[in-house]
């Protein structure tokens, strides 16, 4: 997990831009922790794990901030210990460079609930 796709800036896509194939996104997806996967060549998704509720609720809050900072916002699904993300671009219906900044942000901000 490198710390250079993090430090990328979102550009968001645009309406005209297709979605990244799979050849074009697998350096990217080589990029973010073991938790991210993309389904149907059409979304990111990932699990995160935490101690108890106040943990998963406090890293919903803090990935909020940053979706609205950047104006990209990710599914969220929180439980009791768990965060499920699903990432994509609708304005394109599928992947775009700006999913796999905001995942690699996501990863950096995990990194603080398990010290690494
Ligand atoms: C209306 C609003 O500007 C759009 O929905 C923005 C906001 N956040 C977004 N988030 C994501 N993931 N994809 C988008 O296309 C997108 N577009």
């Amino acid at each position: 997990m490198s710390s250079s796709l993090a430090d990328k800036s979102v550009e968001p896509s645009e309406e005209e831009d297709e979605p990244l194939t799979g050849d074009e996104y697998a350096t990217y997806l080589d990029e973010l922790g073991d938790a991210w996967e993309v389904v149907d060549d059409h979304h990111l998704e990932a699990t995160y794990e935490f101690d108890d509720f106040a943990d998963a609720l406090a890293f919903t809050n803090e990935v909020g901030e940053l979706a609205e900072a950047e104006w990209h916002h990710p599914d969220l699904h929180l439980s009791w210990g768990e965060v499920g993300v699903e990432m994509w671009s609708h304005d394109i219906g599928g992947l775009h460079e700006s999913d796999f900044v905001m995942a690699a942000r996501m990863d950096r901000i995990y990194g603080g609930y398990t010290g690494e």
